[in-house]
């Protein structure tokens, strides 16, 4: 059996102070430790072979033994600094044609703040068990005792959860075969709370000696709080299958959020990093601008976080979800709270919206945070047919944000500012939350008008026509054309260029306050691939 780890107790302090100075150092991992942790692993080797040696020249100089094997931390050698800048300016350049990327906020300690924790399960030819990460794109096992992005009492229990199986002599499932029992482990830590909730996937629904083993386990680790047993008997790439049974406790964790106490189940979306995730709600609903009027939807509301949160500075939620297990921790965390002004459907948000529009209803507020696909057209058209004054859009994925705000922003929205927020750190994925409200006029002047018919007058069906004519223009500027092409084209235009496709078109030209007069070179022209970009970026402003 393995030894118990030396582990801190929960509610005890982290001593951040010496942490971060090794953080600052870059030197987070000790030689020593990383040349014994390096050491360890490389023993250990997946059955089905080593893809490649753990022991690269590159490897050595990293902060992680089997970085750049198992794909998980792209950024994790790169002063935290750095990371922080690349994240900004991914988002800036993708949301730079709607609006400028506030400042990023980043994380005072930016290791171990993963809360959610899965090791797939293997053994090598002589029979030793193995746990770890699948290496990116494969489904080699790239054995991991450490990890410097997840909670330390996961990876502890995980260390401890492939002595056991030795112990109890349970084999672990062969994906090729489909022969073996224990496939995955996924372990949940409650920050503020401390809970921890382990779930146990085994490919057939008999764990044996099941009772010794959750014992055996919680002897090990007085810290668990529950234990869940989930049959996976498919041939997936998916982690837990359908049926689930508690071993031990509730079934589930819960943990603080702004104030508020989630029940969070094995099978819902909770967000993995808790410390940010505070900031970022915090600045989601600031966004909002509630007053305590409004009606408001929180759609793809998970296990109905956001809107929980707002609920007090709002007259009423309406929130929608697909996952039945999310939507019932949502119910449960509302009568948890005692708040009774939420209401949670379980339906596809896209459909939910539309339904919403057909039935003629309305909302002043929208929060939507959608899964990394984003939204779609059917959702974001429906959000249009609303007509909430403020949208509040929170994303994890750059590139899709951009592509929703694109049609959101030609529906008559503005983008009114994007703070990024850093929830995933030594990875290359970043947050975003958006704000977005109606289009307004740059400036009003009073007329006064007669309608009818003669002279000074104007004719009644002309209204329509003359408004459309004097609405006043947004300046598309020549500085916002280059930057939508660089950000949506990956290459640079020149003012020149744009200026020969605006002539080309017919379109008025503006004196220019720095333009050359007398050129000393011939002017170059813009090959078809450039003048279609810059075609296409005057179509987005609306300028043809
Ligand atoms: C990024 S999570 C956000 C959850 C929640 N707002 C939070 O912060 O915890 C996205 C959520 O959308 C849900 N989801 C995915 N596709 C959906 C769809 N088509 N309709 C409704 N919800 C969906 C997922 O189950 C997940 O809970």
């Amino acid at each position: 059996m393995a030894e118990k780890k030396a582990t801190k107790k929960f509610g005890q302090k982290r001593d951040f102070k010496s942490e971060k100075k090794k953080i600052k150092d870059n030197t987070y991992m000790k030689k020593k430790t990383y040349k014994e942790t390096a050491k360890k692993q490389k023993k250990i080797t997946d059955e089905k072979s080593e893809p490649k040696k753990v022991t690269s020249k590159k490897n050595e100089k990293s902060l992680c033994p089997v970085h750049g094997k198992c794909g998980g931390c792209q950024l994790l050698d790169m002063p935290y600094e750095k990371q922080l800048k690349k994240k900004q300016n991914h988002v800036s350049k993708l949301v730079q044609p709607y609006c400028r990327t506030e400042k990023i906020i980043g994380m005072e300690d930016p290791f171990h703040y993963r809360n959610k924790v899965h090791a797939v399960f293997g053994h090598r030819k002589d029979g030793t068990v193995i746990s770890g990460i699948y290496q990116q794109g494969t489904h080699f096992i790239v054995p991991v005792d450490e990890c410097l992005i997840e909670d330390k009492r996961a990876d502890a229990i995980i260390c401890d959860i492939r002595g056991l199986l030795k112990s109890f002599k349970i084999k672990t499932y062969n994906e090729d075969t489909g022969y073996g029992l224990f496939r995955h482990v996924l372990i949940r830590t409650g920050y503020h709370s401390g809970q921890v909730m382990v779930v146990l996937v085994l490919g057939s629904p008999i764990l044996p000696s099941k009772n010794n083993f959750v014992k055996a386990l919680r002897k090990l680790h007085p810290e668990i709080t529950t234990i869940i047993l989930n049959v996976n008997d498919q041939k997936t790439s998916m982690v837990l299958g359908e049926k689930e049974t508690v071993l031990y406790g509730k079934g589930y964790i819960e943990d603080e959020l702004c104030g508020h106490t989630f029940r969070i189940s094995s099978k819902s979306f909770y967000q993995v990093n808790p410390v940010q995730t505070e900031k970022l709600y915090a600045k989601a609903i600031e966004l909002a601008g509630l007053t305590g009027k409004e009606r408001v939807i929180d759609a793809y509301c998970g296990i109905g976080t956001i809107g929980l949160i707002a609920s007090d500075k709002a007259k009423e939620v309406i929130s929608v979800e697909l996952n039945p297990d999310a939507v019932k921790d949502a119910i449960v965390n509302a009568k948890r709270n005692g708040i009774r002004n939420v209401r949670f459907y379980r339906n596809d948000a896209s459909v939910f919206m539309r339904q919403m529009a057909d039935e003629g209803e309305s909302a002043d507020v929208v929060f939507m945070d959608p899964p990394r696909s984003g939204s779609d057209e059917k959702f974001l058209s429906s959000v249009v047919t609303l007509h909430p004054k403020r949208i509040v859009y929170v994303s994890c994925e750059p590139t899709t944000l951009a592509r929703d705000l694109k049609y959101l922003t030609r529906h008559g929205y503005r983008v009114r500012t994007a703070v990024p927020f850093d929830m995933f750190p030594a990875t290359e994925h970043v947050e975003t939350v958006v704000l977005l409200s109606h289009k307004k006029p740059d400036g009003h002047i009073n007329v006064k008008v007669e309608f009818g018919e003669g002279e000074g007058k104007v004719p009644l069906d002309n209204i329509a026509k003359r408004a459309e004519e004097y609405k006043p223009k947004e300046r598309v500027t020549y500085k916002m054309i280059k930057e939508y092409i660089e950000a949506k084209y990956g290459f640079k235009v020149h003012t020149a260029y744009i200026a020969e496709v605006k002539r080309d078109l017919g379109l008025p030209m503006y004196d220019a306050p720095n333009a050359v007069e007398e050129l000393k070179q011939p002017r170059k022209h813009p090959t078809a691939e450039k003048v279609e970009a810059i075609k296409d970026a005057l179509k987005h402003f609306e300028v043809i």
